[in-house]
């Protein structure tokens, strides 16, 4: 004849119940995940109650009355460290998704982002023989900014240069810091005269607010158009910006020069 283990039988229960609360936590991650923190406490604390209202109403009888309450309250506190520890783990490894592609001070792509994009871009406009310019801009002077005001100072006007820059641009635009004082912007689809008026407004711009701001700084920039005979690789491209914003540096700075590449 068949007696039931009684160890067995509140072996079976406890895995039902573990079962069932594992079952609170993942509404809980899924809307701490993709709707944020406070969503996710919100359901946190609904789930809790949701937990000790079924809990309550099954007959679960207690020894003491407290229990029940206790019960509650941890698996209340364990539905708020899941909540709080995804949050966290989503934050950092947005950080880490968006230092891999930006420049940690300003914001705007780093190079090899920026090299990346410009590829695709090149190769784009190689196919299908529309232009693009490409703008690379120094900013003069910017050691001896660092020297009189401080590195936080230089730090400021990189960070300003980059936010300036962004407002003005087009958001198939592309903005880059590519080292130190150094920036490219590129301008998809565009020939030397729309790129005269997009990088003579934000040299207007910097300009404008170099002043304000009592800033000793200016710019040389190179504004390289690209139209037949472009060339294969990135490097290329930015090396042919570069020497044109040193021809710039070379004349006695703070100007723009246009070029067309010819090949
Ligand atoms: N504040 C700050 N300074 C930086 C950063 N990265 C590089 N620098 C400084 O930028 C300066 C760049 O110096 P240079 O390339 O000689 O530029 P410059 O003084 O503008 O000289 P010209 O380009 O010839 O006008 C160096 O002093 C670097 O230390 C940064 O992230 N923050």
């Amino acid at each position: 004849m068949y007696s039931p283990n009684p160890s067995c039988e509140s072996q079976e229960n406890l895995q039902e119940e573990v079962i069932c609360t594992l079952f609170y936590l993942i509404p809980i991650a899924i809307v701490t995940w993709f709707g944020g923190r406070l969503l996710g406490i919100v359901v946190a604390i609904v789930n809790a109650l949701a937990w000790a209202f079924a809990d309550s109403s099954s007959g679960h009888t207690y020894s003491h009355t407290a229990i029940f309450y206790w019960n509650s309250t941890v698996v209340f506190g364990i539905f708020l460290v899941l909540t709080l520890l995804l949050s966290v783990l989503k934050d950092a490894l947005e950080k880490q998704t968006a230092l891999a592609f930006t420049d940690y001070l300003t914001g705007a792509l780093n190079r090899r982002a920026f090299s990346d994009l410009l590829q695709m871009e090149i190769d784009r406009s190689k196919r299908y023989k529309h232009p693009f310019t490409v703008a690379y801009i120094d900013i003069d002077n910017f050691k001896q900014l660092n020297d009189k005001f401080g590195h936080r100072a230089g730090d400021l006007v990189l960070c300003t240069v980059a936010d300036l820059a962004r407002t003005q641009l087009r958001s198939t635009d592309l903005c880059a810091r590519l080292g130190g004082d150094e920036f490219a912007l590129f301008f998809p689809e565009s020939g030397q005269e729309a790129a005269q008026i997009i990088t003579s407004k934000i040299q207007l711009c910097l300009l404008g607010e170099m002043e304000k701001n009592k800033w000793p700084v200016t710019f040389s920039i190179g504004v390289l158009t690209f139209i037949d005979n472009i060339p294969h690789t990135v490097d290329e491209v930015i090396d042919l910006s570069d020497s044109l914003m040193y021809a710039v540096k070379n004349n006695g700075k703070d100007a723009i020069r246009y070029s067309i590449y010819t090949g």
